[in-house]
């Protein structure tokens, strides 16, 4: 099954895969501590405006805890600035998603995304047809098409790189890149898959 990008959150740890048809030159690069969707330089150009993001970014809110924001596109961002700000994950997730709505393209593809902590974590969606957020307290998947309704996944990881490998490896079409993340108290650990 085709499923698309999706991202799946836990308390404590998270992932995120790059599932595509249509971009499949793409890898997950490190950039600091944020972690970026880009074309490898093989890639055909494109002028999708979709293809190439921040896909995750850790932050460390007012009170000094330490959160990370994930997804699939450039809502990421502002996600991680509102978490910064003080905002509580729900809303930080609310706000981005339903002011840049899904995207504009041929499929009207969802903005999926989460936010992971040490002990919480909470996903988003913007679809065509409704906004969801939810605190979750097991690790739960979402995704750009099929899935695209928040939904218990197991995964089944210890550390940064397991999420990556599991995320990869996991049983949907069309893998690319993928990005794993635990958070254990204020110590964030990154990983990515790439397939190489
Ligand atoms: N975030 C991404 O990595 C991403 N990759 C592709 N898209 C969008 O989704 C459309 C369909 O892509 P695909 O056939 O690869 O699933 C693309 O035309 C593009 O507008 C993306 N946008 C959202 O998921």
């Amino acid at each position: 099954m085709y499923i698309g990008r999706f991202v799946v959150v836990g308390p404590g740890v998270g992932a995120y895969r790059v599932s595509s048809r249509s971009f499949p030159n793409r890898r997950v690069v490190a950039r600091g501590d944020t972690l970026t969707v880009a074309p490898t330089p093989d890639a055909p150009e494109t002028d999708n405006p979709y293809v190439s993001y921040n896909c995750l970014r850790p932050v460390e809110t007012p009170t000094g805890e330490t959160l990370v924001a994930l997804g699939n596109g450039s809502h990421v961002d502002p996600v991680a600035e509102k978490l910064e700000l003080g905002y509580p994950a729900r809303d930080a997730l609310a706000e981005p998603l339903l002011g840049l709505d899904y995207e504009k393209d041929d499929y009207d593809t969802p903005r999926i995304a989460g936010v992971v902590g040490d002990d919480s974590a909470s996903v988003g969606i913007v679809r065509r047809d409704a906004l969801l957020v939810k605190e979750v307290s097991a690790p739960t998947l979402v995704a750009t098409y099929e899935e695209d309704e928040p939904r218990p996944y197991e995964l089944d990881a210890e550390s940064a790189e397991e999420a990556a490998n599991a995320v990869y490896d996991a049983d949907f079409e069309h893998a690319v890149c993928a990005a794993g993340v635990t958070v254990d108290g204020d110590d964030v650990a990154t990983a990515t898959e790439n397939g190489e």
